[in-house]
């Protein structure tokens, strides 16, 4: 595993950090590697709240991370439970195994989704948070892959966002502190922090809850029946806002991406195939060709192509 990078202290007090040892262009690949361990949300059950059964997380990790070297490694690295945690652990009985406790609670801190897996990927979990980041991440159960969204200079360190940054800087914060046990001191939660991204962000959380029916009528291609003006409304003003916030072009993106789809079914073809090509130069920057996410926005740009000229 090589790239521009190096692994080292972080110096803020945030532990080890991965740092450039090169100007790194946009776009660019930072890290690719092969998960060591990959849990495939497609398959087994899930939580009512939409987590995954720590003793399945367990499970796989004991089986999959089986070389003692690899192991040793990973307990090593760096975790925090919260209270609702320990209580879930708890429930399991897992506590009663000091590794299964452990593990898990590492798993927490350090596992990082691509919407069909949740990963262990060893030298992507030594990237620290901003909510200001450089660099994002895509990829699949066999390859991890993590990429400049902006220049990097050679020396700065390549930061990635752990939670979504479409939520205002309070809701950032708590989830933070909860989820991972830390304060952010990023230049967009610091005292110094640009009000009228804050306020963008605001809107963006709120637009992004009036949509979730329609992304679930996306999954299940049954569009037409949910579909509503305001649904469209609300999805354009987001991209609008989105686009004055380039460290949340995978925001924007998958914004883009539903909006061609709401606009195919308004049979605005034109402005359809238009979102969807921005969607798929977005879905390219962050995630890279091959990546899963990426073919499918090609499969319908594709699609809607061979429609307009039908
Ligand atoms: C996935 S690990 C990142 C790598 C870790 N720093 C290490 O040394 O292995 C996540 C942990 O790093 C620390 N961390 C990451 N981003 C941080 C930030 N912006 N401020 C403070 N601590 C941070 C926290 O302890 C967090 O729980």
């Amino acid at each position: 595993m090589t790239g521009p990078y190096v692994i080292r202290d972080s110096v803020n007090g945030e532990g080890d950090g991965l740092f450039a040892t090169r100007d790194i262009r946009a776009g660019e690949t930072v890290v690719e590697e092969r998960p060591l361990v990959a849990i495939d949300l497609s398959k087994g059950r899930f939580l009512p709240n939409r987590s995954l059964p720590l003793a399945r997380i367990y499970d796989e990790w004991n089986k999959q991370l089986s070389d003692p070297k690899e192991r040793k490694d990973y307990l090593k690295l760096s975790h925090h439970e919260s209270d609702a945690q320990l209580a879930q652990n708890r429930k399991d009985a897992l506590t009663s195994n000091p590794e299964a406790g452990k593990s898990i609670a590492i798993w927490n801190n350090n596992c990082l989704g691509t919407g069909s897996h949740d990963l262990y990927s060893k030298v992507s979990c030594r990237i620290n948070h901003s909510c200001q980041k450089n660099a994002t991440w895509g990829g699949n159960g066999e390859r991890f892959v993590v990429r400049a969204i902006r220049a990097i200079k050679k020396d700065e360190e390549v930061l990635i966002s752990y939670i979504s940054l479409a939520q205002p800087r309070k809701m950032r914060s708590d989830q933070l502190r909860q989820g991972y046990g830390f304060v952010c001191n990023c230049p967009a939660c610091g005292k110094d922090f640009d009000q009228q991204s804050d306020d963008r962000r605001k809107i963006v959380c709120s637009l992004n809850k009036k949509l979730p029916k329609v992304v679930a009528a996306a999954k299940l291609e049954k569009f037409d029946k949910v579909v509503r003006p305001e649904h469209v409304k609300s999805c354009e003003d987001a991209v609008a806002l989105l686009k004055e916030e380039p460290t949340m072009i995978d925001e924007l993106f998958v914004k883009q991406e539903l909006l061609a789809h709401l606009y195919r079914i308004e049979k605005k073809h034109p402005a359809a195939s238009s979102m969807i090509q921005q969607a798929y130069e977005g879905a390219r920057l962050c995630r890279g060709d091959g990546d899963e996410h990426t073919e499918r926005i090609k499969h319908a740009l594709q699609g809607l192509q061979s429609l307009i000229q039908s």
